[in-house]
């Protein structure tokens, strides 16, 4: 890595932005580090203004982080190619379906000797019925490692500087203790594990059972009936990373990317409250996405596709019937009421012990 890292923050949505705070100020805090830290904006107009000129004069993502000020060293860039190209460290927070054009414009545009930080939850779907980790497909691009930081992590609390605990998942400790560095303050927390794999798995399955957390919230259901989403809901997670990326700890889902961010994201976050919204309204989870959000984009309803595209082509939904259910809700194929049968039926009722 050269003398003084130079970070670029590719993303600058409600966590790209919330993120920028905390990278700002240790960028600008620590001699390690250049200060000027890039964030690519995707450009677009805020009240007849670009939004880059905005967060450039304002220091405000008035449209995705309303209220907070960015440190003033962080730049927004419209080109990610301009934004990225000197980075030693880029730091991936964009919404899961644009990485790969995203992708596509960096290639052979970076610095070969950078590494990569994926925060992006949510998977891509691999040709011929598989898919694939976002941090895999970013290595495989882009030729560069990537690692991923997960947690519970609600964007808002961490602009508001609420403590937090976080998972960095990475192999190589040199680079563990830069990204460290980064982004440990005394209200986020970090926590470095090797289980890189599965590390990003959780960040990206706990958005599918949020879903099925606003569906009982919207059904009216009570907190020990979201808690039985919850229970169902990791345990269909450690069989996943089981069957499918076999190797993985089981202590992972102990971390704040596992259990916890199950739990925050099933209280606190956007896929539950368009979930139950869903459920409250009958309109579609796009019309609601859009109507509700405000330009953000939800994750948990195209992972839940992203993974039932697999498990059909493998003939597995039945081995995730929480998962195919919560798929199939999304997309009007079962009522939400189906949802309850789904937890009444659930495949861990029937487990005696050995
Ligand atoms: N918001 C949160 O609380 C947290 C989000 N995450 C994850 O971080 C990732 C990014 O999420 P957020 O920053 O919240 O994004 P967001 O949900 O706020 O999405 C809006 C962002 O998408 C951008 N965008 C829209 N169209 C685009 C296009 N065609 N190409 C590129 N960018 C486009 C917008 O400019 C904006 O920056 C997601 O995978 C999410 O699951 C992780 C932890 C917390
Ligand atoms: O990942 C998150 C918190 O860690 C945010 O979840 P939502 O996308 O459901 O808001």
């Amino acid at each position: 890595m050269a003398d003084k890292v130079k970070v670029c923050i590719v993303g600058s949505g409600n966590w790209g932005s919330a993120i920028a705070k905390i990278v700002g100020v240790n960028a600008k805090r620590l001699p390690t580090f250049e200060d000027r830290v890039t964030m690519y904006v995707f450009e677009e107009q805020v009240d007849g203004k670009k939004l880059t000129e905005i967060i450039n004069s304002t220091h405000e993502n008035v449209k995705y982080l309303p209220g907070h000020k960015l440190p003033e060293n962080i730049v927004a860039v419209p080109d990610v190619v301009e934004a990225a190209k000197d980075a030693d460290i880029l730091i991936f927070v964009v919404p899961h379906q644009f990485i790969r054009g995203l992708g596509q414009q960096l290639l052979g545009k970076i610095k070969k000797t950078a590494v990569g930080l994926s925060l992006i939850k949510g998977f891509d779907v691999a040709e011929g019925g598989g898919m694939e980790l976002i941090s895999h497909l970013i290595t495989k691009h882009l030729n560069i490692p990537c690692n991923v930081l997960m947690g519970a992590n609600l964007a808002n609390e961490v602009a508001e500087e609420k403590f937090c605990e976080t998972t960095i998942g990475c192999r190589d400790m040199k680079v563990a203790q830069t990204f460290r560095d980064l982004f440990q303050t005394p209200n986020f927390r970090v926590v470095v594990v090797d289980d890189v794999d599965a590390v990003e798995i959780c960040g990206a399955l706990k958005n599918i059972v949020a879903c099925g957390a606003g569906f009982v919230d919207g059904m009216g259901g009570g907190d020990n009936t979201k808690a039985a989403v919850i229970r169902l809901g990791l345990m269909e997670m450690i069989k996943f990373v089981d069957v499918f990326y076999p190797g993985s700890k089981l202590s992972t889902f102990f971390e704040s990317c596992g259990v916890a961010d199950l739990i925050t994201t099933c209280y606190g976050g956007r896929n539950r409250k368009v979930s139950e919204a869903f459920v409250k309204t009958g309109k579609s989870i796009k019309q609601l996405e859009d109507e509700m959000l405000n330009g953000q984009k939800l994750q948990g309803p195209i992972t839940a596709e992203e993974v039932n595209f697999m498990l059909k082509s493998k003939s597995m939904e039945d081995k995730f019937p929480l998962f195919t259910a919560i798929h199939k809700i999304c997309t009007g194929q079962i009522k939400p009421a189906g949802f309850l049968d789904c937890l009444r039926n659930h495949p861990e009722h029937m487990q005696t012990f050995s």
